[in-house]
């Protein structure tokens, strides 16, 4: 027996307005377009082919892992993050468009500084999916970029991405915690870490994605007292730190910079709904005296 696309399609939205998936239309459309393999007006164009029955079987059995909560980029192993197409699965987290604007403000810095065409040390802290080293290496030839992350199988998503967009020769991929696994002292160090209060995250988020990449102990803040204890002595001057934030996190993490970079320049960015989202921190200088951890009170 065989059934119309836009039958299917129609089936698939109202077992997702069933679980009040708020992108139900969306969501429905985008797996059938991966099932399908068809652009958005490829789909539009064939809302009355036939489609077998064996394809909306294997089409519900998708439809039904969104109905349970898991994120579309799962189920499609595809996200698109600065125009780029990214490959994906529950090894990484999935990217955010919150994201991009730390990438953004990344790059305005470095503009400023004029280091686009420098051969400049950038390292990618908690790298995940590498969205942010590979975008950087495949836009900036003349960056030297690492990335690490604490998690192996992080690391095997982040290759896949590497060699699918031709950068894989050029982003040294390290096992370890933040940037200890450098042999050489980054000028930039970007990092979107693990920043949320596990309690306070979103249930379908906690259950799906790696906990590795959300849990950010307490108040969230920990990963960034870390951090900063190793780019103390591990950023090169002139240097910057640029971190995606909570929007909560604002004060404390720039009353912590302020503790472990006396006398660095501190901004704050929004994003578009006017939350607090991305810091940077500019060093311009060496550090004396090195501020201990227990003298902060944060
Ligand atoms: C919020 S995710 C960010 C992933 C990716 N950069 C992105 O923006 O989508 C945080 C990442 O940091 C990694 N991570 C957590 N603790 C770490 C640590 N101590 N050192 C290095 N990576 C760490 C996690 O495995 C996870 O991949």
């Amino acid at each position: 027996m065989t059934q119309r696309v836009k039958d299917l399609l129609a089936r698939a939205v109202q077992r997702l307005v069933e679980v009040r998936d708020s992108t139900a239309q969306l969501d429905a459309e985008v797996i059938l377009r991966h099932k399908l393999d068809l652009s958005r007006a490829e789909l539009y164009a064939r809302l009355n082919d036939e489609v077998d029955d064996h394809t909306s079987q294997e089409y519900y059995l998708l439809v039904e892992r969104r109905a349970q909560g898991e994120p579309v980029a799962y189920i499609t192993n595809t996200r698109e993050f600065m125009a780029l197409d990214f490959y994906v699965d529950k090894r990484v987290l999935v990217p955010r468009p919150e994201t991009e604007l730390l990438v953004e403000f990344s790059i305005n810095k470095l503009q400023e500084k004029g280091w686009m065409d420098q051969e400049i040390v950038l390292v990618d802290v908690g790298t995940g999916s590498g969205i942010i080293a590979v975008y950087l290496a495949v836009r900036f030839p003349h960056l030297h970029v690492y990335a690490t992350d604490i998690s192996d199988e992080a690391l095997e998503v982040a290759a896949i991405n590497a060699r699918r967009h031709g950068v894989a020769e050029r982003i040294k991929l390290l096992h370890g915690n933040l940037i200890e696994p450098l042999d050489t002292k980054p000028n930039i160090i970007i990092s979107n870490p693990p920043y949320t209060v596990i309690a306070q995250v979103e249930p379908n988020v906690a259950r799906f994605e790696p906990n590795i990449a959300l849990d950010g102990g307490p108040k969230g803040l920990a990963i960034f007292r870390e951090l900063f204890t190793q780019a103390k002595s591990g950023l090169t001057r002139p240097g910057f730190i640029a971190l995606e934030i909570g929007a909560d996190q604002a004060n404390d993490v720039q009353n912590l910079s302020k503790h472990f970079f006396p006398g660095s320049h501190v901004e704050i960015h929004k994003d578009y709904a006017g939350l607090d989202r991305v810091v940077i921190i500019e060093v311009e200088q060496e550090i004396t005296p090195a501020i201990t951890e227990t003298q902060t009170s944060i």
